[in-house]
């Protein structure tokens, strides 16, 4: 979790942002995506819940708190399923991607955000960038498929 980023990457020299993020599946299939709420870089795009790991978390500390403060619901057991990394003209991030299946608490939209279960592929638009890899897998996984070109003409230059 501590390498370094060669120079050469990009992103190089402004640092890595690491995130957990939430991929809770319902029984159905379903996952739950939400939108970026108000003042947030990308505010309004869709995205699975999660938000940055803060010094001494591990992963899965770090979405049990996200959870809890922006849906108000406590997760079961998450363990990292894929990571990834998306290069933002705010930020490099890398993603840590943990699939959820228990939980706990009545979904509140405590920062304003609007929430969607969706079948894949989904229906909702447009969704962040660095999430489209992880609905790639699930929707193969379901015998699916996400057309990234589709998701980038409706997601325009994030
Ligand atoms: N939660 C979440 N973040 C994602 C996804 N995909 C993706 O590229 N990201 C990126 O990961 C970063 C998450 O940071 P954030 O701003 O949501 O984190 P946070 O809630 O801790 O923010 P704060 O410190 O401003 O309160 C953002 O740069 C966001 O663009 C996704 O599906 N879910």
């Amino acid at each position: 979790m501590t390498e370094a980023t060669p120079a050469s990457a990009p992103g190089a020299g402004r640092g890595r942002t690491e995130v957990a993020v939430g991929i809770l599946l319902r029984a159905d299939g379903a996952v739950l995506l939400s939108t970026r709420p108000p003042g947030k870089p990308c505010a309004g795009y869709w995205e699975f819940p999660g938000g940055k790991i803060e010094a001494g978390e591990t992963v899965e500390q770090a979405l049990r708190r996200e959870l809890i403060e922006e849906l108000g619901v406590t997760i079961g057991p998450a363990s990292v399923w894929k990571i990834t990394q998306h290069d933002y003209p705010h930020a490099l991030v890398r993603l840590h991607w943990c699939k959820v299946r228990q939980w706990t608490g009545e979904f509140e939209m405590r920062e304003g955000q609007s929430m969607a279960w969706q079948q894949m592929p989904p229906t909702v638009t447009p969704v962040l960038p660095g999430a489209y890899p992880v609905l790639q897998w699930l929707a193969e996984e379901r015998g699916q498929r996400f057309a990234i070109e589709e998701a980038q003409r409706a997601g325009g230059a994030a």
